[in-house]
């Protein structure tokens, strides 16, 4: 009798559950819905204050109150290489223009978004501190970049850790810039990243890429994830990124 209680009890749990599930995700794809009907654009109009907007003149990459003692300190160490032209460091304003000029090439059954409405990219997209803050710097000599990186709660995943697609995305971003200023504009083909140690929300780390070889279109690159003292190794990438093929994409 009590066996039977408990199995009807455990079915109208899942029950219950499952119903809670299905409404969950209904609301989420009405709330989508009503967006895109809206405007055929994204973003819908009010996405409220957490976002950093395209028209911002503002260089993100420079120290702000959230950055910690280390990531200040990393900064003002990679400035120092810089004075002697080894490094480059490069503004949001670098970013953006390569950004620009990406937006001008045509892909295939893809319509540009409205200038001014769309944000500037996925890693500006948060509050101070509370997403990605990064600053990068570039060797052209030795095609290396180092991006510091402090990646803040929004890209929580396990309790107190960054979510391995926040790491990847900073790591894929910073390399993309790095190929693309090493031969011209290109996309990702495939980056495979092995986590060796989860990162603490608010730790400071260093991503360093460099380009390994180039055939023809293709950039092979490595990449690995550091804390700041260097002495733990978070991750490790290696990536193809191919140059785009502009009159393929033209049409
Ligand atoms: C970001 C900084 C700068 C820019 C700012 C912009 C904004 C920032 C945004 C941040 C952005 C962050 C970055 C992002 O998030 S980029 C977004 C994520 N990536 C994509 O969406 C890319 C989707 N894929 C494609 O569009 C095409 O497949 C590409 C363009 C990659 C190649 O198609 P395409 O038609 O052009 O070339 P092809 O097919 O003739 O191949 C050419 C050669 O490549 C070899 N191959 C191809 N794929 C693979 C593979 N998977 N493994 C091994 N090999 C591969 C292939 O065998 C051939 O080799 P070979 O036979 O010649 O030896």
């Amino acid at each position: 009798m009590r066996e039977g209680l408990r199995a009807t009890l455990a079915v109208s749990a899942g029950f219950w559950c499952a119903l809670g599930e299905m409404l969950r995700s209904c609301a989420a794809r009405l709330r989508m819905l009503g967006a895109l009907r809206k405007d055929e654009h994204w973003p819908a109009r009010n996405l409220g204050p957490a976002l950093r907007w395209f028209s911002s003149e503002k260089d993100f990459c420079l120290p702000n109150p959230s950055w910690s003692e280390d990531l200040r300190h990393l900064f003002h160490q990679f400035m120092k290489k810089c004075e002697d032209g080894s490094w480059t460091y490069i503004s949001e304003k670098e970013m953006l223009d390569l950004q620009k000029k990406a937006s001008e090439l045509s892909f295939q059954n893809v319509k540009p978004m409205k200038k001014k409405q769309f944000p500037s990219t996925l890693t500006r997209n948060f509050q101070e501190g509370l997403g990605f803050e990064y600053a990068m710097f570039y060797n052209k000599d030795e095609r290396r970049i180092v991006c510091l990186f402090q990646g803040g709660p929004l890209l929580q995943g396990f309790p107190g850790l960054l979510h391995g697609g926040a790491i990847v995305t900073m790591v894929d971003y910073s390399i993309s810039i790095l190929s693309t200023k090493t031969i011209g504009f290109t996309m990702t083909a495939y980056i495979n990243i092995t986590y060796k140690r989860p990162i603490p929300i608010g730790s400071v780390v260093v991503i360093n890429g460099q380009v390994d070889k180039i055939e023809e279109r293709k950039v092979f690159l490595s990449s690995s994830v550091h804390s700041a003292d260097e002495k733990t190794l978070y991750s490790e990438a290696t990536s193809l990124f191919v140059q785009l093929n502009l009159e393929k994409s033209e049409t």
